[in-house]
């Protein structure tokens, strides 16, 4: 469970004394995430998110993800709103850690998506590309094809034990990567981890997007890889390309592709695979088996890697080129 930080009711009853948000009537950790610890607080004047932030999040990040989301929910994009406190600040200090409250968003998160849940996925990435447009702050990603290798190379001694042959697997992948990487394509504020537990749906629509913290500049497109081989897959490994059209289809509704964003896709999707079968490669291999986080199977990205490894053309994806790039540029 991700409750990494104790918080003493005293403790927390004077950081709310803070806010206007009434009296502190409860509050309890949240078992699910990864990064921070949350809690579910209840107080006289509602339900909120209390946030604290762990030390694999940068400091320095915080205005970034936290004005971000503020920027996003004022644009009408349901995702969790900051909340001020008196003097005007989102951002506090509790039980020597950086802290904030957030709005708290009804739903839940879906295991098995059916494709009318990949299209509203798919609106809602693409609206979040359109909102976040205009937002002043830049980040880097931290995770970028350029830092794929050295993430590699503090795991690679141990890769084989993973699965035999996976070194050599991933150097000839990252070669291809540094060689062959699209550039020159259109650039924004990407979410970079829109899996299903960070999607909330609440009696069939879809409520609200969480979890900015991998949130960064980068190709747009490369964001909807990302998303692509999250929400498109079934438990066999299989690609389902009925959820993969419905996706799609329902970015370019909001935001048509550019041609050329439309032939990097299977580039981008190989590379989406490689930054998640990289980081869950180093967890797997660093993170102690007894820690309170379940570690994620790298196998899983390794299975659609050769999947994307193997598509020619974007249409296995679901749509032709006419169909996505209708109305751009
Ligand atoms: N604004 C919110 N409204 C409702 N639940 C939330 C909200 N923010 C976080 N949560 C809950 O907390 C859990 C962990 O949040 P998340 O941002 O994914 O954490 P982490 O960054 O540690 O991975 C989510 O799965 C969800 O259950
Ligand atoms: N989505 C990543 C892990 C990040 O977890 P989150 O709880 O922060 O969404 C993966 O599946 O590897």
């Amino acid at each position: 469970m991700a409750v990494y930080t104790d918080v003493t009711e005293q403790d927390l009853a004077a950081f709310l004394g803070r806010y206007d948000l009434g009296s502190l009537s409860s509050y309890k950790g949240i078992a699910e995430g990864v990064e921070n610890s949350n809690f579910l607080l209840r107080t006289t004047a509602g339900t909120y998110i209390l946030t604290l932030y762990e030390k694999r999040v940068n400091r320095g990040d915080l205005p970034f993800f936290i004005g971000l989301m503020e920027h996003l929910a004022e644009r009408g994009l349901s995702c969790p709103l900051p909340v001020h406190d008196r003097s005007g600040n989102a951002l506090g200090e509790l039980a020597g850690r950086p802290a904030a409250v957030f709005t708290f968003l009804d739903g839940m998160w879906t295991r098995r998506p059916s494709p009318e849940q990949c299209r509203a996925v798919g609106v809602s990435l693409a609206r979040m590309h359109e909102s976040a447009r205009s937002f002043p702050i830049a980040r880097r990603n931290g995770l970028a094809p350029a830092d794929w290798r050295p993430l590699y190379d503090s795991c690679a001694g141990r890769a084989d034990t993973v699965e035999p042959g996976l070194s050599a697997e991933i150097e000839a992948e990252l070669a291809d990567f540094e060689a062959n990487w699209p550039a020159d394509l259109p650039e924004g504020v990407i979410h970079a981890d829109l899996f299903p537990d960070n999607v909330f749906f609440l009696a069939g629509e879809l409520s609200g997007l969480i979890d900015f913290y991998f949130a960064c500049n980068d190709l747009l497109a490369y964001d909807l890889a990302i998303t692509l081989g999250a929400w498109c897959f079934e438990p066999d490994g299989s690609y389902n390309v009925t959820k993969g059209r419905a996706l799609i289809s329902g970015y370019v509704s909001v935001r048509p592709l550019a041609p050329r964003e439309y032939e990097a896709l299977p580039m981008l999707c190989r590379g989406a695979s490689m930054r998640f079968l990289l980081t869950r490669l180093y967890d797997w291999l660093n993170v102690p088996d007894d820690s309170f986080v379940t570690k994620k199977d790298p196998r899983e990205y390794l299975r659609k890697l050769r999947f994307h490894r193997g598509v020619r053309e974007a249409s296995a994806y679901g749509l032709d080129r006419a169909e996505v790039t209708k109305g751009s540029e």
